[in-house]
């Protein structure tokens, strides 16, 4: 990346209003409220820029600058436990707190979704689906206004992970908040609670069975506060958590880098097509639920039924645009990747 021209004359008001220079590019349309524009730079290929992909961005109305408003993210707080192990009933004790300290506060969880959890916990399909679309709402909440409390049950190891890399994306600070209780006691306020709220014994017991307990040793675990059933919530080390504390680093995967290089653009169409072709190829001998193997990629792409080649260009296109605003500089993963897309695509 070349280097950044001063602004000049120009754009010093927008530097009076506290925006930084981000970057200079040719910038080609713009909407009305200039949170969305098509920019050009260097060899790359116009890309649309949406506000929600360049969080704070905004662009000189004109002149080729962008501009980034350096504003302090809101955080994420995370609950986890046993089924009816009390989330709720913290989350809203939290909400309380903060709401009467002045801030806004916005819970997500299964139950504003609506869902039929006895249903979903019971079919790893819909789980999976639920758990993507908690994350995408975690993902839209996160702005500067708002405190976002994910309420579920959030006992994967690998999906408390994954918010970690959101929050680590998004740069703003998180914690974990872990009510802990005897599966028992648990399994008492279930069958003491309204029927239409109550998971049947067999989802209660597979939950708990899954259950991964977050460890503070894990980034993605901590700062981790536990609170057992008579415990107050420590409200005040919670807030210092959250709102004295910086967000963690960015690292390359996670780090917002919507300038691609040509080679990686290159590659990302290489290995793409390469995936695509040997899936087409294998599936001329294949049966549905075979395995097949891709070159480059440790990862296997996992075949539940056949593909069609329209389905398989799609899915490469999707990946494209995205990892395009995404771009992991790490190339010799992109096979891999791009088959971990295929297989959670697919169903
Ligand atoms: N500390 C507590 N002492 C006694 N009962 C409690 C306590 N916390 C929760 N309960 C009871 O457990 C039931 C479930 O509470 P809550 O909805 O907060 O749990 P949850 O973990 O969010 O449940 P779910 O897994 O369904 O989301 C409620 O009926 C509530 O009365």
């Amino acid at each position: 990346m070349t280097s950044l021209p001063t602004s000049g004359g120009r754009n010093t008001q927008r530097e009076r209003e506290g925006w930084d220079l981000h970057c200079y590019c040719r910038i080609l349309l713009v909407n009305h409220s200039y949170d969305h524009f098509l920019w050009e730079h260097e060899n790359t290929r116009p890309a649309l820029i949406s506000a929600r992909e360049q969080r704070g961005c905004l662009c000189s109305s004109d002149s080729n600058y962008i501009f980034k408003r350096p504003f302090e993210e809101m955080p994420l707080v995370v609950l986890c436990g046993f089924p009816c192990s009390g989330k709720s009933s913290r989350s809203q004790e939290l909400q309380e707190h903060l709401e009467q300290s002045g801030r806004k506060v916005h819970i997500i969880g299964d139950h504003v979704l609506g869902v039929d959890r006895n249903a979903v916990y019971a079919d790893s399909k819909k789980e999976k689906e639920l758990r993507g679309s908690l994350r995408a709402a975690v993902e839209r909440k996160l702005n500067k206004e708002e405190v976002v409390i994910l309420d579920s049950p959030n006992y994967i190891k690998g999906y408390r992970y994954e918010l970690f890399c959101l929050i680590k994306h998004v740069q703003t600070p998180h914690c974990l908040i872990h009510c802990i209780t005897a599966p028992e006691i648990s399994s008492t306020w279930n069958q003491n609670r309204d029927k239409n709220e109550q998971y049947n014994q067999e989802i209660f017991d597979a939950l708990v069975q899954r259950f991964e307990f977050p460890d503070s040793r894990n980034r993605w675990d901590s700062p981790l506060f536990t609170v057992h059933k008579d415990e107050k919530l420590p409200l005040e080390q919670i807030c210092n958590a959250i709102f004295h504390r910086k967000a963690p680093p960015p690292n390359q995967s996670t780090q917002m880098q919507p300038l691609s290089s040509t080679n990686f653009l290159h590659e990302l169409d290489k290995v793409t097509q390469e995936v695509v072709t040997t899936v087409l190829n294998a599936q001329k001998t294949s049966v549905p639920g075979d395995v097949i193997m891709v070159p480059g990629a440790s990862e296997k792409v996992q075949l539940p039924r056949i593909l069609s080649m329209s389905e398989l260009r799609r899915l490469r296109q999707q990946f494209i645009s995205y990892t395009k605003l995404h771009p992991n500089e790490n190339i010799s993963q992109l096979a891999n990747m791009f088959v971990q897309y295929l297989n959670q695509s697919i169903h």
